[in-house]
């Protein structure tokens, strides 16, 4: 029994895809790309243009040699040539489709192809005819639709399916339709065309107006079944309508399209990294579905009903499309929920409302500093935070000398209070010419010997911020420094993080 709420995905990130300047693949890169979209299940994938190279014929032929599950198809024009390559591209397929268009659009015709309608609908019956003598599997494309008559559309999709199309394709090629307009349209084709019980219908659509994913979902509302799109949108131009976008939204508004497709939505993030490695094109951050911050929160009051209950803010689950899971990212829109919620994770519990609040009002002066906190930021400011309490170590001053063209180096000056004494030692180098300095300094207790230090800096020239872990018998403590010099900042850190040691053992070893 056919299913009339099934959605084909018509999968041509290789063919359409690849059409973006700088996007030419591989055979091997395309053989790879194939087996992750029929892990997808994609139903069927465009794997090329078999004439349009030998690399491409190649391409299309290992992929239809190579694919079991997915209908493997190759574009042609409406010419013999064309057509007898994609046929031959596919022989060995499991289950191949040859895909012929030509353009129906009045400017098209007119300027482009240089043809007379009649002669348009002559050629394209023959192609249709052509291509199912090779294969039984036939689609056929009117080449920019949206700019064409309806009465000419219904004369030739009448007629090539009467010649053995099987998939009727409507293209916006140039993504110059809206959805509205576009939804009657394929409505108005449905109802007229006398045989069109007797081919599917599919869209194509482009994004130049940003409206690819609207488009197709009005034509399926009217009645289209096959949706043509992309991973992350590739394709000509501004791209093609992205396969992610499209079948979450059929998915995840089931309730009102009633429609449903046969992807395993868990490969869509696998598959969207793959291309993007592949093609080099990066997948810009909000980019719906796969972008890195699609489930992603940096808002304390979104992070906040996040954690109290997902779907005040989430419509999907980050798992359902591939990723591991959703994200909360620390930042100056943060709040206390997220916060307190992190540092319980990496496990540290505030010991007071007090306590929480103050290292949180230290987070907030670093987040208005720094784009993004990450957790060893945040540990250090707790660190901190606990460390202020009791500093041994005081930097009393540090002078930084640099030369041009050599190494800069650091002049550090500390004063350790308990002991009452100022001790001077000197470092080089660009950031861990403190480190050095104070090491030396406090070389002199043995017990210091064993730290070891680890500098994560961050910032830009004018401010920097440097987190330093230090690590004393099993205990690992962060030091947090800030300042417009680097080298003060790193100093800052190291002496925080010993402070915080020292801290510690007194807490352990309390002296009475
Ligand atoms: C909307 C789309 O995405 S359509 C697909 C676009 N993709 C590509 O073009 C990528 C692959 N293309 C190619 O490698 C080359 O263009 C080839 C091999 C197909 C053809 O190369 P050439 O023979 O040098 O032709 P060229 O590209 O310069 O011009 C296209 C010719 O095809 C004709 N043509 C265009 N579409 C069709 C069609 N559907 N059916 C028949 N002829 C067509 C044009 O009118 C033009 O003919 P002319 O040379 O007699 O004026
Ligand atoms: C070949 C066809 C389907 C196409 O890519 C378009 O019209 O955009
Ligand atoms: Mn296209």
């Amino acid at each position: 029994m056919t299913d009339n709420n099934r959605v084909i995905i018509f999968d041509t990130t290789l063919r359409d895809g690849e059409q973006s300047p700088g996007a030419s693949m591989t055979r091997e890169e395309k053989l790879r790309i194939a087996k992750q979209l029929e892990k997808m299940q994609v139903d069927v994938i465009e794997a090329g243009f078999a004439i349009a190279s030998p690399g491409d014929f190649a391409s299309v032929k290992a992929i239809a040699d190579t694919i079991k599950d997915s209908t493997v198809c190759s574009l042609s024009r409406a010419l013999d040539a064309d057509i007898d390559r994609a046929g031959e591209a596919l022989v060995n397929a499991n289950s191949g489709r040859i895909h012929t268009f030509i353009a129906t659009s009045p400017i098209h015709m007119k300027y482009k192809l240089q043809m007379d309608p009649d002669k348009v609908v002559e050629q394209a019956v023959y192609a249709v005819k052509r291509a199912r003598n090779l294969i039984s599997d036939v689609e056929f494309s009117l080449e920019d639709a949206s700019r064409s008559e309806l009465d000419f559309m219904c004369r030739i999709i009448e007629k090539v399916i009467d010649a053995g199309a099987r998939t009727i394709n409507i293209p916006d090629t140039v993504g110059y339709a809206v959805p509205e307009e576009f939804g009657h349209t394929i409505q108005q084709l449905l109802q007229r065309i006398p045989n069109a019980d007797k081919a599917v219908f599919s869209v194509h659509c482009h994004n130049d107006l940003g409206l690819a994913v609207a488009n197709s979902l009005a034509a399926v509302s009217a009645g289209a079944r096959q949706v043509e799109c992309t991973i992350n949108g590739l394709g000509e131009r501004a791209g093609n309508a992205s396969l992610e976008e499209v079948v979450m939204a059929l998915r995840t508004r089931q309730d009102v399209l009633g429609l449903h497709t046969g992807i395993n939505t868990t490969q869509i993030v696998p598959a969207s990294r793959l291309v993007s490695s592949v093609t080099g094109f990066p997948v810009q951050p909000n980019k719906a579905i796969v972008g890195a911050n699609a489930f992603a929160h940096e808002s304390g009051i979104h992070q906040d009903g996040v954690l109290k209950h997902r779907e005040t803010y989430e419509i999907m689950t980050a798992q359902d499309v591939g990723w591991n899971a959703n994200k909360m990212v620390m930042g100056k829109h943060s709040g206390r929920s997220a916060f307190r919620a992190r540092l319980e994770e990496l496990g540290t519990t505030f010991e007071s409302d007090a306590e929480l609040n103050t290292a949180f009002a230290r987070f907030k002066d670093l987040a208005d500093k720094k784009h993004e906190i990450f957790d060893e930021d945040l540990q250090a400011l707790v660190s901190d935070t606990r460390a202020s309490h009791y500093e041994k170590f005081k930097l009393s001053s540090l002078s930084v000398t640099s030369q041009t063209g050599e190494v800069p180096v650091a002049k550090v000056t500390v004063v350790v209070s308990d002991a009452e004494h100022t001790a001077e030692a000197e470092g080089s180098g660009p950031v861990d010419a403190a480190f050095k300095a104070i090491a030396s300094l406090v070389g002199s207790d043995a017990s210091l010997e064993l730290y070891s230090v680890n500098a994560i800096t961050s910032g830009t020239d004018s401010q920097g911020e440097v987190t330093v872990r230090l690590e004393k018998g099993g205990r690992i403590v962060n030091g947090l420094g800030a300042d417009t010099d680097i080298i003060i900042a790193s100093a800052k850190a190291y002496i925080h993080a010993l402070n915080m040691l020292e801290s510690t053992e007194e807490k352990a070893h309390p002296q009475v």
